[in-house]
């Protein structure tokens, strides 16, 4: 199989706190992984260090086989990103925004493949016509998903997007995640949402001070059971 994103002994020290001791860790192609912890685990500093935002302090995160912190720009053309709040330019319409961050990614797409691929993640047509600004949080998040297919990114990293979504939104949003995953596209999302990881993620991570203190697969429990388990490793 093919592995996207590798952590080997992943390290990152921000003045006196360790907040990654050392993560060890493997994603291949199509897989969905997800990161629960509290707040403060070292969830955010983990995507920023696949993101090449800031650099390990020991250790190596890779992105399809190539180091981030030496090949930070290499490594964008294979990443999307999508934090909790997509950011667009609120001045263009949702298809400007698209078409702009798929000719920086190098792709040079027709105004109506633009449209398929914004469709295909879920947003109306005629909102695609509309200016950015007035979207809602959800509308946002699925411009997101369509810059990550128009730009075939190998790996999508998500860092709480569904936190602040409706249920309807949410739930199209897994479904849109599912299907990028089948098409290939490996997914490593941080979340507090424990069911919403065990009904998309095909593995599950709990990070707790710094460390992955349990890796599962999601098919070996229910959400109750992990819910259960991942409150046992927080008292
Ligand atoms: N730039 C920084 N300087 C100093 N300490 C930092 C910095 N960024 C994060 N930390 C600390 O590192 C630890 C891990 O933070 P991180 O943001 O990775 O956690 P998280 O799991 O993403 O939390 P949340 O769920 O709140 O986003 C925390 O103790 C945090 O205070």
């Amino acid at each position: 199989m093919e592995i996207v994103l590798e952590a080997k002994q992943l390290k990152k020290q921000y003045q006196d706190k360790l907040a990654l001791k050392g993560l060890d860790l493997q994603l291949q192609a199509g897989e969905i992984f997800c990161l629960l912890g509290q707040n403060g685990a070292g969830k955010s500093t983990t995507i920023n260090l696949f993101l090449g935002f800031i650099k390990p302090t020991a250790g190596a995160a890779f992105i399809n086989g190539l180091e981030v912190a030496t090949n930070v720009t290499k490594v964008k053309e294979y990443l999307a990103y999508i934090p909790e709040n997509v950011m667009l330019y609120p001045n263009l319409t949702g298809l400007e925004n698209l078409a702009l961050f798929s000719r920086l990614a190098g792709f040079d797409y027709k105004k109506e493949e633009l449209m398929q691929y914004l469709v295909e993640a879920g947003l109306p047509a005629e909102a695609a016509a509309r200016r950015v600004g007035a979207y809602s949080k959800g509308m946002r998040q699925k411009v997101g998903i369509a810059i990550a297919v128009a730009k075939h990114a190998k790996v999508l990293l998500l860092d709480e997007p569904t936190s602040g979504l409706d249920p309807k939104a949410s739930n199209e949003f897994s479904e849109l995640l599912l299907r990028l995953s089948k098409a290939g596209t490996g997914i490593f999302m941080a979340t507090h949402d424990i069911f919403r990881a065990k009904e998309v993620g095909t593995r599950v991570g709990i990070m707790r001070e710094g460390e992955l203190v349990d890796l599962l697969a999601t098919s070996d429990l229910n959400a109750n059971e992990l819910e259960k388990l991942y409150l046992n490793y927080m008292h």
